[in-house]
């Protein structure tokens, strides 16, 4: 198992650090031929108007586009804007995950802010069923989500912030800045069954 990072800009040596724990190869990807053998990808949290910025100008957008049809792609907060396909104003985007965000959605007030969420997708991958310590910084909301995409995570007021589409993830909070690894382990599991590698393998190598 050999899990890339999207390495252009923001919190991605973190994402790297949690996937090293748990003793993943990893590999920081700034250009296509970066995406060459890997089993999945992170795209970090940062500023989603600077990754689309520098993946355009890396010559990224259809490489990772043609990746991400056949291996799974995480977005944490400005990673999951990335991946979306509709963020309400123009910027670069991947388009992929039928979720339409909201940036910015939480004010200048609560920018910032943590909360325990109830996530029962990931009794699939540990035992631990306490709630999830989710970090938010500057997050996006996820508006809506198509048919197809299972929302796995809502705030206590019902608005959604986890969501699963096939074998693409999305998360407005960093689940990379606590060291809770329920949500890497879930996204290992997405990739070694897209990749169709059983799980001990990927996670002993
Ligand atoms: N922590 C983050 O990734 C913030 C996302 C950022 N506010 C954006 O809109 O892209």
């Amino acid at each position: 198992m050999n899990i890339g990072i999207l390495a252009l800009q923001g919190d991605f040596i973190e994402h790297q650090q949690v996937l090293e724990r748990l003793g993943v190869s990893t590999r920081q990807v700034r250009l296509p031929a970066h995406l060459e053998g890997l089993n999945g990808l992170i795209i970090p949290g940062g500023e989603s108007t600077t990754i689309g910025k520098l993946a355009t100008e890396f010559g990224l957008m259809e490489p990772l586009r043609a990746f991400a049809l056949s291996h799974s792609v995480w977005g944490t907060c400005a990673g999951a804007i990335f991946l979306s396909k509709d963020a309400r104003r123009p910027q670069p985007l991947l388009g992929l995950m039928d979720i339409e965000v909201q940036r910015n959605a939480f004010g200048r007030q609560v920018e910032s802010f943590e909360i325990d969420l109830e996530v029962p997708a990931l009794r699939r991958v540990s035992d631990d069923v306490r709630p999830f310590h989710a970090v938010f910084i500057r997050a996006p909301l996820i508006e809506r989500v198509g048919p197809e995409v299972e929302i796995l995570a809502t705030l206590p007021d019902g608005r959604i912030v986890a969501a699963r589409q096939g074998h693409w993830l999305a998360t407005s909070f960093h689940p990379e800045l606590t060291d809770d690894a329920r949500f890497h382990r879930l996204f290992l599991q997405m990739a070694a069954e897209t990749a169709r590698l059983p799980l001990d393998t990927a996670l002993s190598h």
